[in-house]
């Protein structure tokens, strides 16, 4: 008789918020992670849990209707929940959603006072399946609010209206949340993303230095 293992999808979480830790990205507690599971569930990261260290009790099982499902030890589902919600609502197709702080995402949203940032037609926007030749892109930016579910609303209004081109949006002064078919393409994501901003962050201070030269 065969047996099929079917691996626990908080396993593969735990392991990407141990590599975004070492990266600097989920410092403080910082940051959450979720999966989808086959019924619409998803786990969650519960709030306030070092990512560097996660255990398989540090998840939290959300309904599709947002009601806590299975907790251990009282834990409680991260404090951006709301935000992982809508998105598994509005992108069906998602299977995984991740957010982390940066150093340079939240730089970045310094850069612009618009809602939205344009990106460079960098190759590597490919990766976040822009296939265009001197693609014109722009990631979406929004307001942190102290209450993370009238984050969740302005998300939600705002793709009604205006779909992303990528599946990421910028919370200014916050971080970068994406979302993707599989976790491996959300830290592709998260990557690219992080690549990106670097690349932006380092273009501007050469316009600095170009400027004070003139
Ligand atoms: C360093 S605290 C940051 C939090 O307020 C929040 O933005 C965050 O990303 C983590 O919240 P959490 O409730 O642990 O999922
Ligand atoms: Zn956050």
């Amino acid at each position: 008789m065969t047996s099929i293992t079917i691996a626990d999808s908080r396993l593969q979480l735990i392991a990407n918020a141990r590599y975004f830790y070492q990266q600097g990205w989920m410092v403080g507690t910082a940051g959450n992670l979720s999966a989808r599971l086959p019924d619409g569930s998803f786990w969650i990261t519960a709030s306030g849990k070092s990512k560097g260290e996660l255990l398989l009790s540090d998840f939290v099982r959300i309904a599709p209707d947002g009601t806590i499902e299975a907790s251990t030890s009282n834990s409680q589902p991260s404090a951006e929940t709301s935000i992982h919600q809508l998105i598994y609502r509005l992108f069906p197709e998602s299977q995984a959603c991740y957010h982390i702080h940066s150093i340079e995402g939240n730089l970045v949203s310094r850069l612009v006072t618009g809602d939205t940032l344009p990106l460079p037609p960098l190759e590597m926007l490919k990766g976040l399946g822009v296939w265009q030749e001197n693609p014109r892109c722009v990631m979406p930016i929004f307001t942190n609010h102290l209450a993370v579910p009238q984050i969740a609303a302005d998300i939600e209004k705002r793709f009604a209206m205006h779909p992303p081109q990528i599946p990421a949006l910028l919370i200014r002064d916050h971080g970068v949340t994406v979302w993707g078919a599989s976790a491996e393409s959300c830290r592709n994501s998260i990557e690219l993303l992080e690549y990106i901003f670097r690349y932006i962050v380092a273009a501007s201070k050469l316009d600095i230095n170009r400027h004070s030269e003139q």
